[in-house]
C-alpha cells in the first residue's frame, strides 16, 4: 500500500507550466523557452517533481513578462529593484510567476540572467519560502550565480520536505 501511496503523491507532483503574453524582446522565444525550461529542471532533478509543458489557460503555473501595474496587487517597479515574483501553489494566481520586462533579461553576461531568476521564482510557485543563506537560491538578492551548483543542500532538503 505503502508503494502505491507514494506512486500516487508522486502524480500529484507533475505541474502543468504555459507561458502567456508579450515575451521579452531581450532574447529569441525559443531561448526564453529554453531557460524556464531548464529553470524546471534544476528542481526536477533535486525532487520527484515533473513539468509538463501546456497551453491551456488554468495551467499551475502561468508564466509571464509584464511591467508596472499588472492586475494583481503587486505592481512592478521599472528597471532594477524588484526583479520577478510568484504566488505560492495554489488555485488562480497560485503558482503564478511574473517576470519585469523593464529589466534587461540575458542568458549570461550583462543583464539578469533569465535562468537564475526563474529558478528562484519558480522554488516560490513551488512553496519555498526565502533563506537567510547567501548560498541558497532562495537567497532574497539576486547573486550572479555559477550555474553548475544553484541549489544548496538546504534548497534540496526544503523541496524534498514539500513534494
Ligand atoms: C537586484 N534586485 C534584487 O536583488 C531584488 N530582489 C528581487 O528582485 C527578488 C528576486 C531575486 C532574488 C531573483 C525578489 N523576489 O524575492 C522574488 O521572489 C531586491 C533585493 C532589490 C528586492
Ligand atoms: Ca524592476
Ligand atoms: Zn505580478
Ligand atoms: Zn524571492
Amino acid at each position: 500500500y505503502a508503494k502505491i501511496k507514494k506512486n500516487k503523491d508522486r502524480q500529484l507532483s507533475s505541474k502543468a507550466v504555459t507561458i502567456i503574453g508579450r515575451y521579452t524582446r531581450d532574447l529569441p522565444r525559443n531561448t526564453v523557452d529554453a531557460l524556464i525550461e531548464s529553470a524546471f529542471s534544476v528542481w526536477a532533478r533535486a525532487s520527484s517533481l515533473t513539468f509538463v509543458r501546456s497551453h491551456t489557460l488554468n495551467a499551475d503555473i502561468m508564466v509571464e513578462f509584464v511591467t508596472n501595474e499588472h492586475g494583481d496587487f503587486y505592481p512592478f517597479d521599472g528597471p532594477r529593484g524588484t526583479l520577478a515574483h510568484a504566488f505560492g501553489p495554489g488555485q488562480g494566481i497560485g503558482g503564478d510567476t511574473h517576470f519585469d520586462d523593464d529589466e534587461h533579461w540575458t542568458a549570461g553576461g550583462t543583464g539578469f540572467n533569465l535562468f537564475v531568476v526563474a529558478a528562484h521564482e519558480f522554488g516560490h510557485a513551488l512553496g519555498l519560502k526565502h533563506s537567510r543563506n547567501r548560498e541558497s537560491l532562495m537567497y532574497p538578492t539576486y547573486i550572479s550565480f555559477s550555474s553548475a551548483n544553484l541549489l544548496s543542500m538546504e534548497d534540496v532538503a526544503n523541496i524534498n520536505a514539500l513534494y
